[in-house]
């Protein structure tokens, strides 16, 4: 089942095209990752597909709900975690999750029933009655990710959900994501920078460069379509080991590098086995080996011709350079 489709989705500000006819589809249970460099237009997607911003040009159906001629019915059936916060300071964890219920017309039972389940599940049960202006950012971001969920929504949306918290944290709040998706089969939509992160939890991941997407898959699925894998191995007779491995299918490339065989293959899980195998046959002594995977910062590479971490470099020391003239004018 489809739980968001987007038709030519499109945005423009002024001249500038942020958003440029994007077309995608997020299966239902699916953890689906938006992965982009800044102002790529991972938030500004994520703002039209929950309504917060009117697409220029195009449509998306959200829980099957046009976000154009519906944008009601899309708000009900959602929950959503921007990038900027959301939580009123002044009032406290619990104060904040009835605010939400009330904004949902929960009724207050059933809302107290939920807002108590909630806070238990992102461990804020002993903070609930502090004002979220002593919370860390961390204790913030999973009170949003609570406050987001009172409507039992059918989709989560979650600009970044990670940004600027330690790694720690972000290891809880991914530990919350993946038990949505397991214990309510939610489907969750979110944004990231964290190449690592959407390598190891997202299902499908799109990467997104200046409002185009160049490419949809899963983490494996990218990976392989940059040539698969490599096979390395050590045997005791290197030369007979290339033109044996040549010959099995789904090995693409065999190189030498001193006593190493570098062999390319499609799919290292299967094929390794099978070398050996044919090795062993042959006898031909194997000593090592080993199976790499390319990595997601490659995947990034080739699509988008640059690194993400470059990228993140350049502008953390932009932020810094801007810091540094700020105090010289002051
Ligand atoms: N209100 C606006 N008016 C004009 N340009 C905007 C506006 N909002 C965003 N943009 C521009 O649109 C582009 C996409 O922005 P968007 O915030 O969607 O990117 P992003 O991928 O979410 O990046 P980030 O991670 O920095 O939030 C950027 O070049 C940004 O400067």
């Amino acid at each position: 089942m489809i739980a968001i489709k987007a038709i030519n989705l499109t945005k423009k500000y002024g001249n500038f095209t942020a958003v440029d006819h994007v077309n995608f589809e997020v299966e239902k249970g699916e953890i689906f990752g938006f992965l982009g460099p800044n102002g790529a237009g991972k938030s500004t997607t994520i703002k039209m597909l929950t309504t917060s911003l009117k697409p220029t040009e195009g449509t998306a159906l959200v829980n099957g709900y046009d976000i154009v001629k519906q944008p009601s019915l899309v708000r009900q059936s959602i929950g959503v975690v921007p990038q900027e916060y959301t939580a009123d300071e002044d009032l406290t964890g619990w104060e904040n999750m009835m605010f939400m219920a009330g904004v949902f017309g929960i009724p207050k039972k059933i809302a107290e029933e939920r807002a108590k389940e909630l806070l238990e599940m992102v461990d804020l049960t002993q903070a609930e009655k502090r004002k979220v202006s002593g919370y860390s950012g961390g204790m913030r971001r999973r009170l949003e990710i609570a406050m987001s969920l009172i409507g039992r929504p059918a989709i989560l949306f979650l600009d970044e959900p990670t940004l600027g918290l330690d790694a720690q944290t972000r290891n809880a709040i991914w530990t919350y994501v993946m038990k949505l998706k397991e214990e309510y089969d939610m489907t969750i939509f979110l944004t990231t920078h964290y190449l690592e992160e959407a390598d190891m939890y997202c299902d499908k991941i799109a990467i997104i460069d200046k409002g185009h997407i160049l490419k949809i898959g899963s983490p494996k699925e990218l990976k392989e379509s940059l040539g698969g894998d490599v096979v390395l191995l050590e045997t005791d007779n290197p030369e007979q080991a290339i033109k044996i491995i040549s010959d099995i299918e789904g090995v693409v490339q065999v190189n030498q590098i001193n006593s190493e065989i570098k062999a390319k293959v499609k799919n290292g899980e299967e094929i390794a086995p099978k070398i050996m195998e044919v090795l062993v046959k042959n006898k031909i002594k194997v000593t090592k080996i080993s199976i790499t995977q390319p990595t997601m910062d490659e995947v990034y590479m080739e699509y988008t011709g640059k690194s993400l971490r470059e990228e993140q470099a350049s502008s953390a020391e932009m932020m810094s350079m801007m810091r540094t003239m700020r105090r010289a004018r002051s």
